[in-house]
């Protein structure tokens, strides 16, 4: 293992019934980074995050996180996890203080929570409920759940999936701001430019196995000297630079 891994995974399997989800994948992530697991609907890339997550179980293979191994010291794994908690909408009568009070109290750590809000830009809706934040807001709380127990590691599901171009790029900008802090990141995409933007290196998996990892340049480079060449001329611009330059990138009521 090299000595900067804070995740290690060697040859998981996750097999549902007859159906083999995860086929044997094995890759690090380095301590401090943004790693991307990049792949279609169906690749395995939730269920590969879960279960480094010590949230479902693995047929085989083996984990790491943090030099703890995943079936001797999970627990010593969620205590330096930071995991996105779903279970914000379920509690429609409390604030978002009231929320990640709740959330501090299950983790037994004392939390300033409007230091919390502001990391994710949301303390004027410290009184709102959880309901009453539009989806980029709930997006953003839901990093602040993950920073609760000031983990050294978060896990992000598909973080930007549903926001429009400015909240996406605002999102981008405050992963980048949580890793600046020290801690790593490792997210599950399947938007290329999320992937590219944003992490140091990707995992491209495909039918439950990684079929490419490196940094995105790297990636594309590979691609390059494979003799690939575009069937169509790129423009120095896309639609979406158009739509960004047109609304411009200050946030709306996201
Ligand atoms: N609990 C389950 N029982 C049976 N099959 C499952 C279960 N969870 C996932 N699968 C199957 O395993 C495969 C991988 O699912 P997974 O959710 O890990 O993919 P994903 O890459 O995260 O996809 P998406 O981008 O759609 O979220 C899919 O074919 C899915 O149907």
């Amino acid at each position: 293992m090299a000595d900067n891994s804070i995740i290690v995974v060697k040859n998981l399997v996750k097999k549902y019934g007859d159906f083999t989800a995860v086929k044997g994948i094995s890759f690090e992530v380095k301590e401090g980074e943004i790693f991307g697991l990049l792949g279609p609907n169906g690749a395995g890339k939730t269920t590969t995050l879960e279960i480094i997550e010590t949230l479902r179980e693995k047929t085989s293979g083996e984990v790491w996180v943090n030099g703890f191994n995943l079936d001797k010291q999970p627990q010593e794994i969620k205590n330096v996890i930071g995991v996105q908690l779903q279970a914000a909408g379920y509690y429609p009568n409390l604030n978002l203080v009231q929320i990640i009070e709740l959330f501090a109290g299950l983790y037994n750590r004392p939390v300033d929570p409007m230091a919390l809000l502001d990391t994710v830009n949301l303390r004027e809706k410290a009184k709102n409920k959880y309901k009453e934040l539009s989806g980029g807001q709930k997006q953003r709380f839901s990093i602040a759940t993950t920073l609760i127990n000031e983990p050294k590691i978060i896990f992000l599901d598909e973080p930007t999936t549903g926001l429009d171009p400015q909240a996406r790029r605002n999102l981008w900008d405050l992963i980048r701001h949580v890793r600046d802090r020290g801690t790593t990141v490792i997210l599950t995409t399947h938007y290329m430019d999320e992937a590219e933007e944003l992490c140091e290196r990707i995992a491209i998996v495909d039918a439950g196995e990684i079929i490419s990892l490196d940094t995105p340049t790297g990636l594309v480079d590979k691609l390059i000297a494979s003799g690939f060449k575009r069937t169509k001329e790129v423009k120095a611009a896309n639609l979406e630079d158009v739509f960004i330059e047109l609304t411009g990138r200050d946030m709306r009521e996201d």
